[in-house]
């Protein structure tokens, strides 16, 4: 990849290589836009199979969160870390310290928080280096692990989107297919259950899928086969790019909604389901109840105040489809409208000059 040349057609601000030797920590920051307020995204710990893959993926992850921070309202921008490495194998402390510390330099740029392959317990030790993290224990008056409250959110904005699909928002009686009921998915098919929902479930892992045929009378399928299921509401919990060209001639359902990040393989794929006809929740705006939950923490965590912002990830995936159809356009095109209007408009607000001008983390400084 010609980096520079990729950063300034998608407009990032900064890319930040950081190693340390004893500990093995070998990380990448990417900050893609802060016109909204300090980047917040969080940590991605897997085992990629290339350094090229790894920065891919945090520059790809950074730019969503910009778009995600931004469609949720937050004002907040969007940056993303990935560490590469085994998370069951090659974790330490002196890692999670030395990665802290790095967050520290940059002095509430970035503002990290858990993500696939990272815990709360990882967050309390990278709490200990610097104040910019997020989603650390309760017991630090945080806001903890985020995953139940994407978990709500994704659930909120399937129902937004069902309405949209079937004309009512009730999930009672339809087949939900969840693929990987991993941290976020365990809880949305618990809320699926409780509303009578029937699951088809699959995951690599097998006592993830066990636990949820166990606890939610789920029908387990393999992991190739998730995608052709007889259903309603087809659920990506897991990793990025599977609406590509493989997986959408085998698609029945009528809606996609699920948690992963960056779900569509290529821009294109958000146009093909679009013009079969498929209700497509934009990934983004449907999974932004763990950045909603964890930005929280900024103002004094309150889990009330907290839960009512992601109860609304129903009416922004509203809004977004209300956008699609005024523009006549995909709905992944709409959240982008969505979102950009909103940084253009708040980049206008902000150009004029203060001697000591005021953001989110002013606030918190202050406590
Ligand atoms: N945890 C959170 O609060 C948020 C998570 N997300 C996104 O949601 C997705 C899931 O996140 P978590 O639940 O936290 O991660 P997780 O790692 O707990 O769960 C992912 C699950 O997917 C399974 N999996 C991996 N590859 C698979 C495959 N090919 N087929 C079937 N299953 C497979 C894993 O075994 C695991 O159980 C990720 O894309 C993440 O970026 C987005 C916003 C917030
Ligand atoms: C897990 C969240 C707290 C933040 C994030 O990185 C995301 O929403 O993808």
């Amino acid at each position: 990849m010609e980096l520079f040349k990729y950063m300034e057609t998608y407009d990032y601000e900064q890319v930040l290589f950081c190693q340390d030797k004893e500990s093995g920590l070998k990380a990448i920051i990417a900050i893609h836009d802060t016109t909204l307020g300090p980047a917040l995204g969080g940590t991605r710990m897997w085992m990629y199979n290339s350094e090229e893959e790894a920065l891919e993926d945090a520059l790809r992850l950074a730019r969503g969160m910009t778009y995600k921070n931004a469609a949720a309202g937050l004002n907040l921008g969007g940056g993303k870390t990935v560490i590469i490495g085994d998370p069951r194998k090659d974790k330490n402390e002196a890692m999670f310290r030395a990665f802290g510390r790095f967050i520290q330099g940059l002095n509430g740029r970035y503002i990290t928080a858990e993500d696939v392959g990272t815990t709360v317990a990882d967050m309390d030790i990278i709490y200990q280096e610097t104040d910019y993290v997020t989603g650390i224990s309760p017991e630090f008056g945080s806001s903890g692990n985020p995953s139940p409250a994407t978990a709500y959110g994704v659930y909120r904005g399937m129902k937004a989107a069902a309405k949209e699909a079937f004309g009512s928002d009730s999930l009672e009686g339809k087949v939900v297919a969840v693929q990987g009921v991993g941290n976020v998915a365990y809880h949305l098919c618990r809320h699926l259950h409780e509303e009578g929902a029937k699951l088809i479930v699959t995951d690599i892992n097998k006592e993830a899928v066990a636990r949820a045929v166990e606890e939610f009378g789920a029908k387990a399928v393999d992991p190739n086969d998730i995608y052709g299921v007889e259903c309603d509401i087809f659920a990506p919990c897991a990793l990025g790019g599977i609406i590509n060209d493989q997986t959408i001639p085998q698609l029945k359902a009528k809606v996609i909604a699920g948690s992963a990040n960056n779900q569509l393989k290529e821009p294109r794929h958000g146009d093909i389901i679009h013009e079969m006809g498929i209700v497509y929740a934009p990934d983004y705006v449907i999974n932004a109840g763990g950045v909603i939950n964890v930005a929280d923490e900024l103002y004094g965590y309150n889990r009330e105040r907290a839960m009512k912002k992601i109860e609304q990830i129903y009416d922004n995936i509203e809004k977004v489809f209300a956008i699609a159809k005024r523009d006549n356009i995909p709905t992944y095109v709409a959240a982008d409208r969505m979102a950009e209007e909103r940084i253009e408009t708040m980049r206008k607000a902000r150009s004029q000059f203060l001697q000591n001008g005021h953001h989110i983390l002013s606030r918190r400084r202050a406590r």
